[in-house]
């Protein structure tokens, strides 16, 4: 049974291999956001405006996400992962190895989770055993999706344009969507202290869902890490690479990590890039670069941003540092 209650599973500030504090991570309001109040909505966007340029990440509460659909997806991560059928997993993918989808489970001294990576958008591609599995899946990216376009929204009149301006400027009726479930071990069974190395990720915006907390830690924007505490049902937004590379930096990506070094149990987390259509061009808007702003990255489509790293477009890493001008 997953337990979804959200609970501190370490004192990670007393760390002193991974120093990190608990600065306060703005929360904003989903349903303010879409609210008739006028009076309301434009409050709701300035604190989004303020949380996207001072930060780059924040905690949305009263967002649309059914529970039973983030119940029900935990509890079949979690059956899917089950530690006694690590080897039919490992046996079924080196019989179908595919670029639609990618499982590993790595222990080392780099990195401490196993993963399943499945392409959930424009066509969903997670793979059809386990069903049920599968099944809410692909509720799950339906739902998420919504809320990820109604953000896309409220910051495009953030930036001063139609509400349309990102989803067009990035195509995202095709956008390319991928979700990683991650489980990380406890303390007890990890090789290392780290679950995940330290790393950005591209896309528009990257929406994370956990069953407990333990080990994110966000590097900030003054360059200190910071310990995430996802509240009760809240979801983790971060802004992705190509959301700074189409605003030329004004909003920005971060670098962030997983410790699993104070984790008592295991730890869920379900996380969706979402990103541009493959095919679309990303270039920093001229809106954002004059005198003051040069142009900081070269332009790139979406699928060679992520071919860049090898030729699996599955195996989603940063390209921010290829496409940087000098
Ligand atoms: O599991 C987490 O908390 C973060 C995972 C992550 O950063 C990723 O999958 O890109
Ligand atoms: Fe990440």
């Amino acid at each position: 049974m997953v337990e979804t209650t959200s609970f501190l599973l370490g004192d990670h500030q007393h760390n002193d291999n991974y120093p990190a504090s608990d600065e306060e991570i703005p929360t904003i309001d989903y349903s303010m956001l879409l609210s008739d109040d006028t009076d309301q909505r434009s409050i709701a966007l300035q604190l989004l405006a303020h949380a996207c340029e001072e930060y780059g990440f924040f905690y949305l509460v009263n967002h649309t996400m059914p529970d039973d659909v983030l119940k029900t997806v935990l509890k079949r991560i979690s059956d899917y992962f089950d530690p006694k059928t690590v080897d039919e997993r490992r046996i079924s993918y080196k019989k179908h190895p595919s670029d639609k989808f990618q499982w590993r489970q790595n222990a080392n001294d780099g990195e401490n989770r196993e993963y399943l990576k499945v392409i959930a958008h424009p066509k969903d591609q997670v793979p059809s055993n386990p069903i049920s599995l599968s099944k809410v899946t692909e509720e799950y990216n339906n739902e998420m999706r919504k809320i990820a376009l109604g953000l896309a929204r409220a910051m495009s009149k953030n930036l001063g344009f139609d509400e349309n301006y990102i989803e067009k400027a990035l195509d995202m009726k095709l956008g390319f969507d991928v979700i990683t479930m991650n489980i990380y071990p406890p303390n007890s069974e990890a090789k290392s202290d780290i679950g995940l190395t330290d790393h950005t990720d591209p896309s528009f915006v990257i929406t994370l869902m956990q069953d407990v907390n333990g080990g994110l830690q966000i590097l900030s924007h003054q360059g200190n890490w910071i310990n995430v505490y996802i509240p009760h049902h809240a979801i983790l937004i971060q802004l992705g690479d190509h959301l700074e590379i189409l605003t030329n930096g004004k909003y920005k990506s971060h670098v962030h990590r997983v410790l699993v070094n104070n984790n008592k149990v295991q730890r869920i987390s379900i996380v969706t890039l979402h990103g541009p259509s493959l095919d679309k061009f990303v270039v920093p808007d001229t809106k954002f670069v004059d005198d003051e702003n040069p142009q900081t990255y070269i332009g790139m489509t979406y699928r060679e941003s992520l071919e860049a790293n090898g030729d699996n477009l599955i195996d989603l890493q940063s390209s921010l540092e290829l496409i940087k001008l000098a």
